[in-house]
């Protein structure tokens, strides 16, 4: 569902001399349908970079990347945001929302965008919320001005609401409450159930230990180290 083969990757600094840092070569990993995967590595060692290149963020330079089938490593925007719509996800550890627009509806949006029936969007942000202990009086309102974690709830309450067929998750129980952090790696056990391939960056030890199937340490991808 989620193959990389051989991606390279190096960043050149235009603003600092035109500095040209290395930081990934012959990077390769499948993730299969139902399979929940975690990128590890020291800090800096190119995990969040994998998962933007997946994402269609970051250019690859070398090598394939493939979601569903779809190339995207040499995808038109067009095709990344019809990606992104239909078949990947992507909860991040920030939410990015338009302003004034209120929680309901910037969970139920995926589902929108897809032409699901509002009620039917909506009913299931809203049990996603609850879920998630989103309380009501907080539907109606900006996600804008709430606390770091009503924000990463509502985050992950949009990412889940469509069952997509491969999601990406950064650090998705960060800063969570011992109870919703149970609700999010059930959440990630049921998308699994139905066939989800995941990847992710966990670096709560417990959370990777009861839902990841494997672990692929992107330290072997550094250029100049052996995989
Ligand atoms: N947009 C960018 N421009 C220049 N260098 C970048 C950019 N993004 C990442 N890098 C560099 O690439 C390397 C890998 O960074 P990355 O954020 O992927 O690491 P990480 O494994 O996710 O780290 P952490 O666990 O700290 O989030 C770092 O040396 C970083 O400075």
């Amino acid at each position: 569902m989620i193959i990389a083969e051989n991606v390279a990757k190096e960043f050149t600094l235009h603003n600092q001399g035109g500095t040209v840092l290395r930081v990934m070569e012959g990077a390769s990993l499948k993730v299969a349908p139902g399979e929940c995967v975690a990128l590890t590595g020291a800090s800096g060692a190119g995990k969040s970079t994998l998962m933007r290149m997946i994402w269609g963020n970051y250019r690859t330079d070398a090598g394939h990347i493939r979601v569903a089938g779809t190339e995207v490593s040499s995808a038109e925007p067009r095709q990344i945001i019809a990606l992104r719509r239909t078949t990947l996800g992507y909860v991040s550890q920030f939410l990015r929302v338009l302003p004034r627009v209120p929680t309901l509806r910037v969970v139920a949006e995926p589902l929108l965008a897809l032409g699901t029936p509002e009620a039917e969007a909506e009913a299931r942000a809203a049990e996603l919320l609850s879920r998630l202990r989103i309380g009501e009086s907080l539907w109606g309102l900006s996600p804008t001005t709430f606390s770091g974690g009503e924000q990463q709830r509502v985050n992950i309450a949009r990412g889940f609401v469509h069952p997509y067929p491969a999601l990406l998750l950064d650090e998705p129980t960060a800063s969570l409450d011992a109870a919703n952090r149970e609700t999010v790696m059930c959440l990630i056990e049921e998308a699994k159930a139905r066939g989800g391939a995941i990847l992710g960056i966990f670096h709560d030890e417990g959370a990777r230990a009861r839902l990841c199937d494997r672990l692929v340490d992107v330290t072997g991808f550094r250029p100049g180290v052996a995989a």
